[in-house]
């Protein structure tokens, strides 16, 4: 039987993004002569990806998508993820605590690959991950389930025995629609009403570890 899969969604769940996904947002605003945004209104366009991200930000402006935009953040964004980006106090533990106890770790993101490699990277994470599933690694993205069932192969895994960590309706969405159980993470990103369908909300990081050993997932590997 396989190991037992943590699928983790990253922004908001695994790692505080939201520093530095507000400064590449203020850069390209001010790029653009535009003022910058308040931390809750970046809060609330973060989940549906980057290019979302950006049209929420232009919208949010008076300005129209702009493909250039996009490129013009992602370009910047990716090199500077990690300024002021760390985990969330207690999930270093979590996933150690996973690991010690036979699991295998995966990151189902929105977030594109690239800024996701160099996130994961940066805070020494890299080799963590069974899979690692961007926002552009398969055609489909969260809420898409899809995307969650991709990086559930690419982890080796199976339905059966996995679960999905995340703090947006797109990680419960796409749990459900993959026959997963899920968790939402209330530290996160999310509003509350976004945990509809999950099979608990967890309050902070230092839950977590007990209420995934405690899932009942099939049968244990011995
Ligand atoms: O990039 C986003 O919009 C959100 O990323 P997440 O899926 O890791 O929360
Ligand atoms: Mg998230």
């Amino acid at each position: 039987m396989t190991e037992p899969v943590a699928l983790f969604d990253l922004d908001g769940t695994l790692v505080d993004s939201a520093p530095d996904i507000h400064a590449a947002l203020d850069r390209l605003m001010a790029r653009l002569g535009r003022p910058g945004f308040a931390r809750a209104e970046v809060i609330g366009m973060i989940g549906d990806g980057v290019r979302v991200l950006v049209e929420r930000a232009l919208a949010a402006r008076g300005l129209p998508f702009d493909p250039a935009a996009l490129e013009s953040f992602s370009a910047d964004y990716t090199v500077r993820a990690a300024e002021a980006t760390a985990l969330f106090p207690g999930i270093a533990e979590t996933l150690a605590g996973l690991e010690a106890a036979g699991w295998r770790l995966a990151v189902c993101t929105n977030k594109p690959a690239a800024a996701t490699a160099a996130l994961l990277g940066a805070l020494g994470l890299s080799g963590r991950f069974a899979a690692v599933g961007g926002g552009d690694s398969f055609p489909v993205r969260k809420p898409d389930p899809g995307h969650l069932l991709g990086t559930l192969a690419a982890a080796g895994g199976g339905t059966d025995r996995a679960v999905m960590i995340g703090d947006h309706r797109n990680d419960i969405l796409a749990a459900r629609g993959a026959g997963v159980p899920s968790l939402f993470a209330g530290w996160g990103y999310g509003r509350p009403e976004m945990a509809e369908g999950a099979a608990a909300v967890i309050d902070s990081p230092a839950a977590l570890l007990p209420a995934l050993l405690a899932l009942p997932l099939g049968h244990g590997p011995g």
